[in-house]
C-alpha cells in the first residue's frame, strides 16, 4: 500500500504550508479504485486569502481544504480521504516558538497555540511560511530558505524550513505561479492527480458506497449545483434517484420547458415535475417585505417537496448540492477574526430549508468539498449542457425578490419578458460569460410617458449588471452605451405596462446584488 502523502498549507497574512508525508497513515477512498493520497491543508488564521490559495493549488491539480487551527489533524485533512484514516502513534511535537507578533501566534485560543499545533504527527515534513517570524526552531529542524521579510519559515522532518514571500492572487506575484509548482511538486512532492474525471469517478464511487440499494431523492432547481449533483447520482445509482423539480410560478421565460429537456428527455432521468405556480402566487398576495416573501416562499417549498415526495414510496436518502463555501462557513468557529474568509458570513446558506428534519433522510452531498468553478468543471465532464454549467446564478426565492412589492401574475409575466431581453441582449453583444449576473428588476415605480400619440403611464423597469468573483463584492459593469439602448428600446417597445428603463449603477457594498 503505497503511503498517503499529506501536505499543508498555513495561510497567515500570505501563506504558510506544513508538508507532511505522512509515514504510518493509510488512507482508501471507499469503493474506490483510485487511492486519494495526496493534499494540501490550508490553515485559516483569519485571512480574506484562505479560500484564494486553496483554489490556487487546486487549480495546479493538487487537492486541498481548508482546515481550521481548532481542529485536529484526523479532522483536518480526512474529508477528501473517505473517512477511512488510521495512524500510526502520535507522538507529542516540539513547538517551533514564534514571535510575539506572527499571525499564528496565540489566535485567543485556551493554551495560546492551536491545537493543530499540539498534534503534529511525527512524520511532519515542511511547514511554509510567509506571515511567521519562528524565533526558535523545534528540535531536529533546520531553515530550509527565507525571505527578507520572513526571517525564517518553514519546518520538516528532514528537517526543513521554507519561506516564501508570496501573495495567493499569483498574478500579483512575479513568477507567482512557478513559485507555487516548486512548492507543490518539487518541495512536497505532489503528483497533480486531482482532475474533473477523477473527482467525478471519486464522487460516483463514494455515492454506490454511502447509497447501496436504497433510494435517493434530490431537489432539482435546474441551477448548477443540484443540476450536477443529479448528474452524479444519476451516473451512480441510475434509476434509484428521483428528482423533484418544482415550478413556483417564478422561474424565468421557458425555464420550466428548459429544465425539463434537459434532465427527462436529454438524460433519461427520473424527473418527477410539480407545477405549484398557483399555489406560489395565491400565497404571496399582499406581501410586500422582503424577508416575508422569502419566508413564505421557502415554507411553501417545503410543503409541496414533502407532498411529491410522500408519493414515491419508502425514500432514505435526500441528495444536496452543498458545496464547500457553504461548510466553511457553517463549521467557522464563534472566535474567528472578523474579516477572515471563515467569519465571511453575510447570511447562513440553508438548502430547502430544513427539510431532512421531519424526513427523516440522511444526506448525500457529492459536492461538499468543491468550490463553484470545480463544480462546473465535473459537469462538463458528465456531459451536461455548457448552458446549464455556465447558467449564472439565479436567486431561490426567483423572480420574486425582483418584483418590488407585490408580487402578481401579471406583473411576474412583465418581468419574465424584461429579463428575457435582457440576457438576449447581454448574450448577443457576447457578454454573458463575463459578468456575473445580468437580470431585470421590475420596480414598483410607475412614471408618465408617451407612446405615439397617447400618454402612458407604465412601470420603472431597472437592469442590474455585475462582475464579482464570489458575490461577496461586486461592481457594476460599464455596460457599452449600444448594448443599454438596445435593452431600453426593446424593452419598451415589447413590454406592455413598461414605459421606462434605468441603470443601476450601484456596487456591493454599499448595494446588494439582488435588490431585495
Ligand atoms: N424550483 C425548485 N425545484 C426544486 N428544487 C429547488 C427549486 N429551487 C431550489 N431548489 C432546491 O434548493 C436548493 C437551493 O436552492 P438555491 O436557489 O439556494 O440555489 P443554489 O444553492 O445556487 O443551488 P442550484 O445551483 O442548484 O440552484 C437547490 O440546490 C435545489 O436543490
Amino acid at each position: 500500500m503505497p503511503l498517503g502523502r499529506r501536505v499543508a498549507a498555513s495561510d497567515d497574512l500570505e501563506v504558510s504550508a506544513y508538508l507532511e508525508i505522512a509515514q504510518g497513515i493509510e488512507a482508501e477512498a471507499p469503493g474506490s479504485s483510485r487511492q486519494v493520497n495526496e493534499g494540501i491543508a490550508v490553515i485559516d488564521f483569519g485571512s480574506q486569502y484562505s479560500h484564494l490559495i486553496a483554489r490556487r493549488v487546486r487549480e495546479l491539480k493538487v487537492y486541498s481544504e481548508i482546515a481550521n487551527p481548532s481542529d485536529t489533524w484526523e479532522k483536518a485533512l480526512v474529508h477528501q480521504l473517505g473517512g477511512t484514516v488510521t495512524r500510526g502513534t502520535k507522538q507529542e511535537f516540539g513547538h517551533a516558538t514564534l514571535h510575539q507578533d506572527s499571525p499564528s501566534a496565540g489566535w485567543g485560543l485556551p493554551g495560546g497555540r492551536p491545537p493543530l499545533f499540539h498534534e503534529l504527527p511525527p512524520s511532519f515534513q515542511v511547514w511554509m511560511s510567509h506571515g511567521d517570524r519562528v524565533e526558535m526552531l523545534p528540535a531536529g529542524f533546520s531553515s530550509l530558505a527565507f525571505t527578507e521579510n520572513s526571517p525564517v519559515a518553514a519546518i520538516g522532518n528532514g528537517r526543513d524550513m521554507f519561506g516564501l514571500q508570496f501573495h495567493p492572487e499569483v498574478n500579483h506575484t512575479p513568477l507567482g505561479t512557478e513559485i507555487l509548482e516548486n512548492f507543490l511538486f518539487r518541495i512536497c512532492g505532489c503528483e497533480g492527480s486531482w482532475t474533473p474525471g477523477n473527482v467525478a469517478s471519486d464522487a460516483i464511487a463514494r455515492i454506490r458506497e454511502q447509497v447501496g440499494d436504497g433510494s435517493v431523492i434530490c431537489a432539482l432547481s435546474g441551477g448548477v449545483d443540484s443540476a450536477v449533483t443529479a448528474a452524479l447520482l444519476h451516473r451512480a445509482i441510475g434509476d434509484q434517484l428521483t428528482c423533484i423539480f418544482v415550478n413556483n410560478g417564478l422561474l424565468r421565460l421557458e425555464e420550466a420547458e428548459r429544465v425539463q429537456a434537459t434532465f427527462r428527455r436529454g438524460m433519461g432521468l427520473n424527473l418527477s415535475y410539480v407545477d405549484a405556480s398557483e399555489r406560489f402566487v395565491t400565497r404571496l398576495a399582499g406581501v410586500t417585505d422582503p424577508e416575508t416573501k422569502r419566508k413564505v416562499i421557502g415554507e411553501e417549498f417545503i410543503r409541496v417537496f414533502e407532498e411529491a415526495a410522500t408519493g414515491l414510496g419508502e425514500v432514505e436518502f435526500l441528495a444536496q448540492g452543498t458545496l464547500y463555501p457553504d461548510v466553511i462557513e457553517s463549521e467557522a468557529p464563534a472566535n474567528a477574526p472578523a474579516g477572515s474568509a471563515l467569519s465571511a458570513r453575510i447570511k447562513t446558506h440553508h438548502n430547502v430549508g430544513g427539510l431532512p428534519e421531519n424526513m427523516k433522510l440522511q444526506l448525500v452531498e457529492p459536492l461538499r468539498y468543491l468550490f463553484k468553478d470545480e463544480v462546473r468543471d465535473v459537469g462538463l465532464e458528465l456531459g451536461l449542457p455548457p448552458d446549464m454549467v455556465y447558467r449564472q446564478p439565479f436567486p431561490g426565492p426567483g423572480l420574486a425578490i425582483r418584483v418590488i412589492g407585490e408580487v402578481t401574475l401579471e406583473k411576474l409575466e412583465m418581468l419574465r419578458a424584461c429579463d428575457w431581453i435582457v440576457i438576449d441582449e447581454i448574450k448577443g453583444a457576447d457578454l454573458y460569460d463575463r459578468v456575473w449576473q445580468s437580470f431585470a428588476v421590475l420596480s414598483d415605480s410607475r412614471t408618465v410617458g408617451v407612446q405615439g400619440d397617447y400618454r402612458t403611464y407604465g412601470y420603472v423597469c431597472a437592469i442590474r449588471c455585475v462582475t464579482s468573483e464570489d458575490a461577496m463584492t461586486a461592481d457594476w459593469v460599464r455596460l457599452p452605451y449600444e448594448v443599454l439602448a438596445r435593452i431600453s428600446s426593446r424593452i419598451v417597445n415589447e413590454v406592455p405596462g413598461v414605459n421606462r428603463v434605468v441603470y443601476d449603477i450601484t456596487s456591493k457594498p454599499p448595494g446588494t446584488i439582488e435588490w431585495e
